[in-house]
């Protein structure tokens, strides 16, 4: 039997970001629907994986949630190089995250592969009493770096699902051609597959005949 396609294509994504900006909260506000005002520091790396539907194309994407504490930028840059998509993160509370992302910045361009698509995001939108960087800093840096700019919650949920899809999107968007390429030897392989189950079981009914004549 031909087994339905789970997905088809699987996109790794990152997030970086100082702690306690929100990149685990985020994730878990994404893929679980839920919100946990616990901080309890990454280890290293986790992830977590969600397939959504752009453009008629199962994407799959298995987002890694990165330790924003220093003493762990040597595992999880190893990670960098293997993503197709960064999402940076800030904390709109709290300037020094904001002021960091330069560094983060350099850190990818290093040894990020230069395919690779990035949004920006400044988290914790619901705290507009505590806010320290306004909204206008975070476009004007995107802009500087030419990237997309959201402002997300991950307490209240605004834009958080509209910023994993958006990079989803632009990742796909990148690597249209591999894809196409990749999905139009799948309905071929698929297609092989049925035509030699529909002729295998021709065959099972041809020789049944034979069978039954003599
Ligand atoms: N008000 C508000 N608080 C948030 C939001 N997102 C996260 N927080 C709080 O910020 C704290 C840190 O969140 P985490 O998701 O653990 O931060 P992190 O960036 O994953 O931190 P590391 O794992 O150390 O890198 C938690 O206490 C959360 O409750 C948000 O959108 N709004």
């Amino acid at each position: 039997m031909v087994m339905a396609k789970q997905y088809d294509v699987l996109f790794r994504l990152i997030m970086l970001g100082d702690s306690g900006v929100g990149k685990t909260c985020m994730l878990r506000r994404f893929t679980d629907s839920e919100f946990d005002p616990s901080h309890i520091s990454t280890i290293g790396v986790d992830f977590k994986m969600k397939t959504l539907e752009i453009d008629g194309i199962k994407v799959r994407i298995q987002i890694w949630d990165t330790a924003g504490q220093e003493r762990y930028q040597t595992i999880t840059k190893q990670y960098y190089r293997r993503a197709q998509g960064i999402i940076f993160v800030y904390d709109i509370t709290n300037m020094p995250s904001f002021q960091h992302l330069a560094k983060w910045a350099s850190d990818v361009d290093e040894s990020a592969p230069g395919t690779v698509q990035r949004i920006l995001v400044g988290n914790k939108s619901d705290e507009e009493l505590r806010r320290q960087v306004t909204k206008d800093q975070g476009s004007k840096l995107a802009e500087t770096y030419g990237m997309e700019f959201f402002e997300t919650s991950a307490s209240t949920s605004s834009n958080i699902s509209e910023s994993f899809t958006r990079v989803a999107e632009l990742v796909l968007q990148a690597h249209k051609r591999d894809v196409d390429n990749l999905l139009g030897s799948l309905d071929d392989y698929l297609e092989n597959a049925a035509l030699d189950e529909e002729k295998g079981s021709q065959d099972a009914n041809d020789n049944t005949q034979k069978t039954c004549a003599c």
